[in-house]
């Protein structure tokens, strides 16, 4: 469920959104959802004149595999690192299972496993101390740690590489134990930046059995993506937010209607453009 602010809504100023008198009024936002596994409420960033992330709001529900899909620099990135305690909201809130993140940071970020994009790993840790570390640092005890960490490692086919650095790793292994790490504690919902980028084609089946798994065992998963065939085959949820907002948002049946995910994605994001001026490539 979404709920959008009117269009000539601005910037927040003192952490209220402000409306000019010559807009319409924005439509009220409901309080957040204490049953949401995340439930987001007029998120506002703003870098420098660029506003990445406008009075965004997203209820999304426990036990989902919710899909957030954007063109470039819609935003996502900006929303799941505020919605995971790594970047401070301008203005807004982020309730995880109705705890006030920015405000019980310890307690909400406990239940979330994270995988965000383009942060630098413990790189000259071997890929089995990483996943370790991510376990210890969690307040885990040793052994658990272990065995996790082996079975993690083995799921995600890189027990060959344990006593690998991760600094050697290729971008998919690196990706695939960076999710280890976010998986290790069991957390009730997993939170990734574009989990499957430069993953292989079977590791990325793998990776989705695991998650498909997950959910079916009661936990929530919300993953950011280009692709939409996977989104709409994966998830049962998705958002398509563009320009810092989100512009719908619901089941994929809801959202996409009777056209692909893909079709509908174009139809409300738009930018489809001709390559015109480019007759120079053009080899014959
Ligand atoms: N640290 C930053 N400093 C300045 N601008 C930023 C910063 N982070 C993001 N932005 C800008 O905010 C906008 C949203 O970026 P964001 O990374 O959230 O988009 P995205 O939807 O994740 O994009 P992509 O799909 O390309 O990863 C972009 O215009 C980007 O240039």
């Amino acid at each position: 469920m979404t709920h959008q602010t009117g269009p000539g809504t601005e910037a927040p100023v003192g952490g209220a959104a402000v409306t000019p008198s010559n807009t319409v009024a924005p439509v009220p936002t409901p309080p957040p959802d204490p049953g949401a596994a995340l439930s987001l409420r007029g998120l506002w960033k703003r870098f420098g004149q660029k506003i990445a992330v406008r009075a965004l709001d997203l209820d999304v529900p426990v036990g989902s595999f919710y899909g957030l899909v954007g063109p470039n620099g819609a935003g996502k990135t900006t929303t799941l690192s505020m919605a995971t305690g790594l970047l401070r909201p301008d203005a807004g809130t982020v309730h995880v299972r109705g705890t006030d993140l920015w405000a019980h940071p310890v307690e909400a970020k406990a239940t979330l496993g994270i995988l965000p994009d383009g942060v630098r790993l413990f790189d000259r840790l071997t890929g089995l101390q990483l996943v370790t570390y991510a376990g210890l640092l969690r307040g885990m005890d040793r052994d658990t740690v272990a065995d996790r960490a082996r079975s993690l490692l083995a799921a995600m086919d890189l027990a060959a590489d344990a006593n690998t650095y991760v600094v050697d790793y290729s971008a998919g292994m690196t990706k695939k134990i960076a999710l280890a790490s976010a998986m290790i504690h069991a957390p009730r919902a997993l939170v990734l930046d574009e989990p499957f980028e430069a993953v292989d084609p079977v590791s990325a089946a793998n990776i989705r059995d695991i998650l498909a798994d997950y959910v079916t065992g009661g936990g929530t998963v919300i993953v950011s993506s280009h692709v939409m065939d996977l989104v709409q085959r994966m998830c049962d949820h998705v958002a398509i937010v563009g320009a810092g907002q989100v512009l719908a948002a619901g089941t994929v049946d809801q959202v996409r209607g009777d056209q692909t995910l893909e079709d509908r994605f174009v139809d409300l994001v738009g930018g489809r453009t001709r390559a015109e001026g480019l007759e120079w490539l053009r080899t014959s």
